[in-house]
């Protein structure tokens, strides 16, 4: 054990907790250096910097949203721990979110339902623990970003169930009169995200609702592929990393410049799955961002017909086993 993690306070293994479902006695440690620890409740904890330090930015780090993507809950993890054993002095505000601990101690993707799918009010018209789930995640993070006058900001992280030719992307949520920034696009592209995908139309993911309802520039990161706790070391999350680090201490991260430069892409299609005859005509090794022929069948949901009319599309997150109504796939092309 690393000297540093022996003095870790108890909240600071909020993944521990989580995990083994326990609730902490005690809801609110300080560290040595006067930043306030606050269990809020299972999975969520919030980090207060000492006011003197405080750079008046707001920060929500999110993973576990889909329990089996266990490299972002390692990541922040490893980010809290620094925290709480003083290895790392906050000057933001902080919420760490572990999205779905249900379905995080079952080491599967979710329970009943795709959280994923439940935020901007879906959650209303659905039933459930994770209904209510997403219900208490948008509550607790309109709460956390509802200070005025500061900068907001929320990386939801996730690894994906296929390989993909770029293994660190990003995809940008969209809300009506905001521009995607550019700071933070180069932001990431410093933190070693290979390409971005900028929405065009309103979602209901988690990051589309901070972004949305919260003002937060808030982006969905994808950390390569979903493997079990403890098998993620061939990810290289060095990058990102040093950037959260950053972030959080309230300084300019000292990154090299990245091996190359953010690729853009934008939704052309989403593939809806509206049967259970939906059948997806691609080989289960196919890997995101793989080239698709135009001109060729895609999917087929009874009469319904995918056909890639699209020029340099390529295929992301495709999945025929997704429920009845929700995407199976999002076709994109270089923005
Ligand atoms: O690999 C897959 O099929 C899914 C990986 C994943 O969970 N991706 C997120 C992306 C969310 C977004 O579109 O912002 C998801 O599907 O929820
Ligand atoms: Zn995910």
């Amino acid at each position: 054990m690393a000297a540093s993690e022996r003095y870790r306070l108890a909240l600071g293994r909020l993944l521990d907790l989580t995990l083994a479902g326990r609730e902490p006695t005690e809801k609110i440690q300080l560290t040595a250096d006067g930043t306030r620890l606050h269990w809020l409740t299972e999975g969520v904890l919030e980090v207060t910097p000492p006011v003197a330090r405080d750079n008046r930015m707001d920060l929500l780090l999110s993973a576990g949203i889909h329990g089996n993507e266990t490299a972002p809950m390692e990541l922040l993890d490893e980010l809290l721990g620094g925290i709480a054993s003083g290895a790392l002095r906050p000057a933001c505000r902080l919420l760490f979110m572990f999205g779905n601990p249900d379905a995080m101690r079952r080491g599967t993707r979710y329970v009943e339902q795709d959280l994923n799918r439940l935020f901007n009010g879906r959650h209303a018209q659905a039933e459930g623990s994770e209904a209510q789930r997403a219900n208490d995640l948008e509550r607790l993070s309109a709460q956390f970003f509802s200070k005025p006058d500061r900068a907001r900001l929320h990386y939801d992280l996730h690894t994906a169930l296929r390989a993909s030719a770029l293994p660190r992307f990003a995809l940008y949520p969209w809300s009506a009169g905001r521009e995607h920034s550019e700071a933070e696009l180069q932001r990431l592209e410093a933190a070693g995200i290979e390409a971005v995908l900028l929405y065009d139309k309103p979602g209901i993911t988690f990051s589309a609702y901070t972004y949305a309802e919260c003002q937060a520039e808030a982006l969905t990161l994808e950390l390569g592929q979903a493997r079990p706790f403890g098998e993620n070391s061939e990810l290289d999350l060095s990058r990102l990393r040093l950037l959260l680090q950053a972030l959080i201490e309230g300084r300019e991260a000292e990154l090299p410049p990245p091996d190359s430069s953010l690729l853009r892409f934008r939704v052309a299609r989403q593939v809806y799955k509206s049967s259970p005859r939906f059948q997806l005509h691609l080989a289960d090794d196919v890997a995101n961002f793989s080239p698709l022929r135009q001109g060729s069948l895609l999917a087929e949901d009874g009469s319904e017909r995918w056909i890639v009319d699209e020029a340099e599309a390529r295929i992301i997150f495709p999945n025929p086993k997704v429920a009845v109504g929700l995407r199976a796939g999002l076709i994109v092309v270089p923005a």
